[in-house]
């Protein structure tokens, strides 16, 4: 099984519209997202993420991932943990990956080898240019919403390549207090 990460920095574009009473992010608020250029979902757009190496918490390694993939610095203390995703293949688990969101940060989004980044608008997110399962759980994510979620593929390896079959979401999943990764 395969442990990995997703990070949505989030920027407020000044337009001076509040945020709603609940601290979500208006709908002018961008997120800064990854066209891959290489790996699983290569060709898609995702957040900025990857595998987990050595003995690093996951916590870890999404700050590690998003500045090696558009050199961002993150604040560790400032990842506020927003889904823990499941994705079966063939009825196997294939990856479990837990999924962050922040509004700190600090530097300019750059590419690398392995991502274009760009900051979209959140109400144009290209969900047709996406893994097919992010448009049920990533519109939550950036209205500051917390997500479990598991998501069946079958047929095809590797897992881009499989058949988006079906999923469970639970919203407003309460890991975040008993979790500290
Ligand atoms: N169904 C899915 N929906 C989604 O949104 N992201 C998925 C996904 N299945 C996998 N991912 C993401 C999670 C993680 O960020 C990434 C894993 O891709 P890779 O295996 O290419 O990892 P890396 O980017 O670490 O690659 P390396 O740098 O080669 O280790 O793909």
């Amino acid at each position: 099984m395969i442990e990995a990460t997703l990070c949505f920095v989030l920027r407020d574009r000044g337009d001076g519209r509040p945020d709603d009473a609940a601290g979500a992010p208006n709908a002018t608020d961008e997120v800064l997202l990854i066209e891959k250029r290489r790996g699983l979902g290569e060709g898609w757009y995702n957040g900025p993420g990857g595998k987990l190496e050595g003995d690093e918490t996951p916590r870890e390694c999404a700050v590690r991932e998003t500045r090696e993939e558009v050199g961002l610095e993150l604040d560790p203390a400032a990842l506020e943990k927003a889904g823990e995703l499941t994705f079966l293949l063939d009825g196997a688990v294939h990856t479990r990956c837990h999924v962050y969101r922040t509004g700190t940060f600090a530097g300019e989004p750059r590419p690398s080898d392995e991502a274009r980044p760009e900051w979209v608008p959140i109400d144009e997110v290209p969900y047709d240019q996406m893994w097919e399962d992010d448009r049920l759980w990533l519109p939550g994510v950036l209205e500051g919403r917390t997500v479990a979620g598991e998501f069946r593929f079958a047929g095809g390896r590797p897992l881009d390549e499989a058949e988006f079959v079906d999923h469970e979401l639970e919203w407003d999943a309460s890991f975040r207090a008993v979790e500290s990764d």
